[in-house]
């Protein structure tokens, strides 16, 4: 029987489910919902958006349910509702007999890149939730959320995402007039508009559109002479109710930008890209392979995703390379040929490979014990303190799943590997001696 309250279910629901997955993927799905106090035995929960609803009833259903009761029709006790949209404050609006003709040519658009469409934009954990709100906002644009910021380190496809909006709203809405711009095209616009003192025709123009898409908005910091007239664009449209995503390398807050502006991007759906795992660097790889028109072995795939993993623009220049190189020299893919070719973009782009087996091998040396007692199941001290810290170093030094990095310690399992990793935080902090061994280890296996 159940005696829990749906308060207490949702608050282990979510202790649980902060172990389990990556720290991107709870800020972006898990942190912005909030549970409703209401007196009910249902679990009611209030989300941003209709896409957050359902990745919690798509991904974690069956997670749910050993923490909630199950209503006599068979569905889980837990309703939700839809946080209201915020509303930008009302601004003077501009008489519609000023809107510039949508026939209205630019010469500064960006021609939207035909390869970045959704059907090419890979999915994993890292980008699930960008890509889901994406496709949303695609689909009806300036109904739910009139603006989509979209954040995230260099080349890890935020304007791959922004052209594929552009794509589908160009596909399913052919009457919206879409217009996507870099912020550093937006300002030369701007410059040649001052100096033919033509502003009216270009905030016009600006204003009569229906999406608009704008890239790398970190271009507009320390311009405040330009930032007021993007802001005042900006705040037009959204009055409108029309679409805008921007694009940027750092989250709202963090942009040297004014105050109205940053508060302006904070009130849109922020979302965050975030560095792909191993299996969606591979993914990604052999659908870039794909669509040169060749195909990549896995474990080539493999090879490549583990040694280039924080820049996907990396992963497909390395690619391009090694398609060129083959055909070029008529050879087939092998390890010796990658090595070779992309030997360079390695030794740039990754450090040291470090796997558990060697992080058992160092700690084994300075702890005086064998390789086979840590990956055993002896549980004397000698044994097991030395192997919470290979367990630890795991966690710091390797970017995989806490399941697969608990199987390679002799088939542990993901929650012994956590709560060695909190022992050994939390132990390093005070104990002198341990700090000292644990950087040895660190810099053994870093050397
Ligand atoms: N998830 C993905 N699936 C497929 N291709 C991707 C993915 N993420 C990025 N790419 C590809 O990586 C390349 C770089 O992506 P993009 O230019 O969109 O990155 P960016 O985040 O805008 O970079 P920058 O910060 O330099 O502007 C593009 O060719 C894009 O197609």
């Amino acid at each position: 029987m159940l005696t829990k309250t749906p308060q207490e279910a949702w608050s282990e629901f979510l202790e649980t489910v902060e172990k389990r997955c990556s720290p991107t993927e709870f800020q972006n799905w898990f942190a912005p919902i909030r549970l409703r106090e209401e007196v009910s035995e249902e679990l009611c929960l209030e989300v941003p958006n209709i896409f957050v609803q359902e990745y919690l009833i798509n991904n974690y259903k069956k997670e749910l349910s050993s923490f909630l009761s199950v209503k006599a029709t068979g569905e889980l006790s837990l309703s939700f509702t839809i946080s209201e949209t915020k509303k930008a404050e009302p601004l003077p609006q501009i008489p519609l007999n000023q809107l510039a003709s949508p026939s209205s040519q630019h010469a500064l658009e960006v021609k939207l890149n035909p390869n970045y469409t959704f059907q090419h934009f890979i999915e994993g954990p890292s980008n699930q939730f960008v890509k889901s709100a994406a496709v949303g906002i695609a689909t009806r644009p300036g109904k739910s959320y009139t603006l989509m910021f979209i954040h995230g380190g260099v080349g890890l496809g935020k304007t791959h995402i922004l052209h594929s909006i552009g794509h589908q709203v160009r596909e399913r809405h052919k009457k919206l007039r879409v217009y996507c711009i870099t912020t550093e095209a937006f300002i030369n616009d701007l410059v040649d508009n001052l100096r033919n003192k033509s502003l009216d025709r270009m905030k016009r123009f600006y204003r009569s559109l229906d999406v608009l898409l704008v890239d790398d908005i970190q271009f507009l910091q320390n311009r405040p002479n330009f930032e007021e007239e993007f802001c005042n664009t900006f705040e037009s449209l959204i009055n409108q109710g029309k679409q805008i995503v921007i694009t940027s390398d750092k989250p709202p807050g963090q942009l040297k930008l004014s105050e109205r502006l940053i508060a302006r991007m904070e009130w849109g759906l922020v979302a965050n890209v975030g560095i792909p795992d191993l299996e969606t660097r591979v993914a990604i790889l052999q659908h870039k392979a794909e669509q040169k028109g060749f195909r990549l072995p896995q474990s080539i795939a493999f090879f490549i995703a583990e040694h280039i993993y924080n820049n996907v623009r990396q992963l497909e220049g390395a690619i391009n390379r090694l398609n060129a190189y083959c055909r070029l020299m008529k050879l087939d893919i092998t390890q010796e040929v990658v090595e070779s070719t992309l030997g360079e973009l390695f030794q740039t782009s990754s450090h040291k490979k470090i796997s558990v087996d060697n992080i058992l091998k160092s700690v084994a040396t300075i702890f005086g014990v064998r390789i086979s007692d840590l990956k055993s199941s002896v549980r004397s001290k000698d044994v097991s303190f030395p192997r919470q810290v290979a367990m630890y170093l795991a966690k710091e030094l390797i970017n995989d799943s806490l399941m697969r990095l608990a199987s390679a310690f002799g088939g542990k399992t993901h929650s012994t590997l956590l709560h060695a990793w909190k022992k050994i935080a939390g132990l390093v902090k005070k104990d002198e001696r341990l700090r000292r061994q644990i950087d040895m280890a660190r810099r053994n296996l870093e050397a």
